[in-house]
């Protein structure tokens, strides 16, 4: 679905991400690495939010795989792949229907001749109402987006993110701030959008990137680590080590050496 060669991103003397070969087929991989580690670079780099300093990046389309490597946000976008944001991406002032709907409008390219055409914008506001269900909030569609929780305010990014169709979605932290209460309810939603999209998770819960994950990649210092399932990474010694010091405790934590602490961080 999408790969990287080679992808490197320098800052001045920095090598945030360092020489990265990465294929996510149609599963959901998660991207895990102690702070630093090159994350969110590499996510900015796949959505053309930053130019790599080299390597590429392909998508594969419907025509067969697509270079990417120049491509801004809006190309990404429409080709295909889709993030929902740490730093929140919504507008406060609207309603949470709104929101998806604007999201589905702007990918229908229909965003100025709608006004013209009262079907049209009928579909739009159905699709918001049916992806809202899918996301556990049709109950809060005529709330006003900044009066919900973190957790709802995490589930209408998400939601955001799936108005625009996407065949690829990167999820980039989607429970950040979310009470633990809601930790099953984002691990369920992960669940759910990856029956039906290629996902690619940055999560610092250990606990919900163990749940979740087919397949975890471990990034230290930019470069991969470690790639394989969950207790593959678990058990690598590269990977403990990449996280000693720190993370040691987190990560005997979601290793199940000391198993009962909740809300897991590394
Ligand atoms: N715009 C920038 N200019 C200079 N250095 C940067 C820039 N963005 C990131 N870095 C550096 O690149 C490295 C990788 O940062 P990045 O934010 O990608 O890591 P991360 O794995 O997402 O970390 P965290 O888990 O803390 O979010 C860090 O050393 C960071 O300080």
């Amino acid at each position: 679905m999408l790969r990287t060669q080679k992808l490197t991103k320098r800052f001045g003397g920095l090598t945030a991400v360092d020489e990265v070969d990465f294929e996510l087929e149609d599963e959901l991989c998660s991207l895990i690495g102690p702070n630093g580690a090159g994350k969110t670079t590499f996510f900015d780099l796949l959505t053309g939010t930053l130019r790599p300093s080299s390597g590429t990046i392909e998508l594969k389309t419907e025509r067969g795989w697509r270079d990417m490597t120049e491509a801004g946000t809006d190309e990404t976008a429409s080709l295909g792949l889709h993030r929902s944001y740490q730093i929140t991406n919504i507008f406060s002032g609207s309603t949470v229907a709104e929101n998806v709907r604007i999201a589905a409008q702007a990918h229908g390219n229909d965003s100025f001749t709608l006004w013209r055409n009262t079907k049209a914008f009928d579909g739009y506001i159905e699709e918001a109402h049916s992806i809202l269900e899918r996301v556990g909030l049709a109950s809060e569609a005529e709330t006003t987006a900044s009066n919900l929780s973190h957790g709802e305010k995490r589930k209408l990014e998400v939601a955001i993110a799936l108005a625009g169709d996407p065949d690829v979605l990167l999820l980039d932290e989607p429970n950040a701030g979310v009470s633990s209460e809601s930790v099953e309810e984002i691990i369920a939603l992960i669940h759910d959008v990856a029956d039906d999209h290629a996902v690619l998770l940055v999560e610092h819960n250990m606990d919900i990137v163990m749940n979740v994950s087919d397949r975890i990649v471990v990034l230290h210092q930019g470069a991969v680590i470690a790639d394989g399932d969950p207790e593959t990474i678990q058990n690598d010694p590269a990977v403990q080590e990449a996280y000693f010091g720190s993370y040691a405790d987190d990560w005997k934590d979601a290793s199940g050496t000391k198993r009962g602490t909740e809300g897991t961080t590394a």
